[in-house]
């Protein structure tokens, strides 16, 4: 039986083509220990306004995904987050938009993540959380947390 990590590591892209304009993103997924993770809602005016996603957001230049996510988490969540593994990573396109969206796990952090720039929040379960409720790129990413809770 393979391992949680190497199922949905094998759904990785194996070649990602990036632009120059192409925008790399990285979310954190953070995980309660009983299967539910903590989506954030777009905020209103910005694009895909209400739907949900992971945490994090735009890499600066010369950041690496983790330096990225850890800066992003701790804006946006207050905490200071321990990073694990790539869970997923694909490229993704909305409009005349170009993602490279990369999804890490977060494997520890310190005290209760709360909404620092006024994005609600919510623990859901991975397994029932309506999926048309997220960003589209999100869906295939839940569909593999879904699959892999224990
Ligand atoms: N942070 C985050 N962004 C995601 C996820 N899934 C997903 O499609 N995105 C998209 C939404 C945005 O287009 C982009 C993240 O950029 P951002 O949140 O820093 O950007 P923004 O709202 O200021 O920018 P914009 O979309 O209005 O251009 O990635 C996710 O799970 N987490
Ligand atoms: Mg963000």
């Amino acid at each position: 039986m393979p391992s949680r990590s190497t199922r949905l590591n094998t759904c990785v892209s194996d070649v990602l083509e990036t632009t120059p304009e192409t925008i790399h993103v990285v979310a954190g997924v953070l995980n309660d220990g009983q299967g539910r993770v903590l989506l954030a809602q777009r905020p209103p005016g910005k694009s895909l306004e209400g739907l949900w996603e992971f945490p994090g957001g735009k890499a600066e230049p010369g950041e690496s995904a983790a330096q990225a996510l850890a800066r992003e988490l701790h804006e946006e969540l207050g905490i200071h987050a321990e990073l694990g593994e790539v869970l997923t990573r694909f490229p993704w396109r909305y409009g005349d938009k170009q993602l490279d969206l990369e999804t890490l796990r977060v494997t520890h952090w310190d005290g209760e993540p709360r909404s620092c720039e006024g994005q609600a929040l919510q623990w859901v379960d991975a397994r029932t959380f309506d999926r048309e409720q997220l960003t589209p790129a999100d869906r295939p990413i839940m569909a593999l947390l879904a699959e892999s809770v224990d």
